[in-house]
């Protein structure tokens, strides 16, 4: 992976983002969550013993994280690998620090691994992208200062210090959830557990702290989160597992919404029954903006019917939905309205500023609230697509760039922060490039219907 002082060659390139000849129709096999695949390693690597982790997400957040738990003691072994899918074995072992960790622009890593580095005594250095040193990390950094950890800095970079013992503390957790997340995840290894008392605005993306509850306790940690606003990890043994991580429902997002741009069909195999992913969310969302979605047997069909209702919509809880949403607001036939996403300004770039600014380049009508999005629909043009190394940015324009000739998307090479395989699988559900021989390979596959 690039490091991010040396950006990788040909990230400015722009990507000729393909119209759709017609409906499409197609099977879209996607990679492993980025959200599970991070929780389920850095478990692994705090567990009792050794565990598998099957059909993880290869991608440049996921090496980031694989990286960091093997700086920190642990021994991650893949076996089985495609481009975007590994079977890791995960060997814990004493955590040490004297060690850097590159962080990327991966929310996961800044904040999930600060709290296993407090677990060592020797000081843990981290820095990241440039973006990464915007995102927010003074509530987690303050918090592990209060349960006992020195900490230099209040924004990448940063230098951690363990040992931690634990015990209660109160943060803003507003920003992020992940800062209550990353707390969760090794707490059950602090001397005391941990305590985490939100106090502030509404915490967002709630479904992915149910995501961290759910894992602790399938990992037989002790987890209270009967209040509202306050999670109590029981300090204890995190149990070695054998895990397969479900496909990645948010990165599901653009393909699906490929159906409703060209009124055609999109099915996503293995769609879990039920999941603490945010992007399970799309079931509604997308038929709410005019889509026919079904259940099939073992997967998720969503059939457009050639026109897009704008939606009046909270993406509070499912914020990363965004990007996609906002694309297909720009071009619905009537205007749509996203609240309740202050917090995504300060996600890989501030989103709401980012999407008004790319959709009025193309000649649309976007404006910024203070948290969220008006979308007037108006004819869109070509041109630039900036992402500004924003995976979801790239696929937003690749999203517009179906029904608008010239939309050239910068850096889609951007989208390896959680999908590497993006701009194939995109030319492959669009009929671009044959049919994929692998369909049965872990990674991303697409098969023509
Ligand atoms: O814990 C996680 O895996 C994530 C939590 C959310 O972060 P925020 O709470 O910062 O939105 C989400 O947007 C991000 O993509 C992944
Ligand atoms: C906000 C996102 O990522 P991160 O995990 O870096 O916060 C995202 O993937 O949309």
């Amino acid at each position: 992976m690039a490091s991010p002082q040396s950006e990788p060659r040909g990230a400015r390139a722009l990507w000729p983002a393909p119209v759709a000849a017609g409906p499409v129709d197609a099977t879209v096999r996607l990679p492993g969550s980025k959200s599970v695949t991070n929780r389920a390693l850095l478990l692994a690597a705090l567990a009792d013993g050794p565990s598998s982790i099957r059909r993880a997400l290869r991608s440049r957040d996921t090496d980031l994280m694989a990286a960091a738990l093997r700086a920190l003691g642990a021994e991650l072994t893949p076996s089985d690998e495609s481009a975007s899918s590994v079977d890791w074995t995960v060997r814990p072992g004493p955590i040490r620090g004297g060690v850097a960790i590159d962080v990327g622009l991966a929310g996961t890593v800044m904040r999930f691994v600060p709290p296993v580095a407090a677990l060592a005594d020797e000081p843990v250095s981290f820095d990241g992208d440039p973006a990464a040193r915007r995102r927010p990390m003074g509530p987690i950094l303050g918090a592990l200062r209060a349960l006992g950890a020195h900490v230099e800095g209040d924004a990448l970079p940063f230098t951690v210090r363990g040992p931690i013992t634990g015990g209660e503390v109160v943060l803003d957790a507003s920003s992020s959830s992940q800062m209550v997340s990353g707390l969760l995840l090794a707490g059950a290894r602090f001397e005391k557990g941990v305590t985490v008392r939100h106090s502030g605005p509404p915490v967002p993306s709630m479904p992915h702290i149910e995501m961290t509850v759910h894992m602790l306790r399938q990992a037989g940690v002790a987890v209270d989160d009967s209040e509202a606003d306050v999670w109590r990890v029981e300090p204890g043994p995190i149990r070695a597992r054998d895990l397969t991580v479900e496909p990645d429902l948010s990165n599901a997002a653009p393909f699906l919404a490929a159906a409703l741009v060209t009124g055609g069909t999109v099915t996503v195999p293995d769609w879990p029954e039920r999941t603490t992913q945010a992007g399970d969310r799309l079931r509604h969302l997308l038929a709410e903006m005019g889509a026919t979605v079904t259940r099939v047997p073992g997967g998720l069909r969503v059939s457009g019917s050639g026109r897009i209702a704008g939606i009046e919509v909270d993406l509070h809880d499912v914020s990363e939905l965004t990007p996609t949403i906002a694309a297909l607001a720009a071009l619905a036939d009537g205007p749509s309205r996203i609240t309740g996403v202050a917090h995504i300004r300060g996600h890989e770039t501030d989103r709401i500023a980012a999407l008004a600014t790319e959709i009025n380049r193309l000649g649309g009508d976007a404006r910024e609230t203070e948290d969220g999005l008006e979308i007037h629909p108006r004819p869109l043009r070509g041109g630039v697509f900036r992402s500004y190394d924003d995976h979801r940015m790239a696929t937003a324009g690749a999203v517009i760039g179906l029904a608008v000739p010239g939309v050239q998307v910068e850096n889609i090479a951007t989208t390896a922060k959680t999908l590497p395989e993006f701009a194939r699988m995109w030319a492959e559900m669009l009929g671009e490039a044959g049919d994929d021989p692998r369909e049965d390979a872990p990674g991303g596959a697409v098969t023509q219907e």
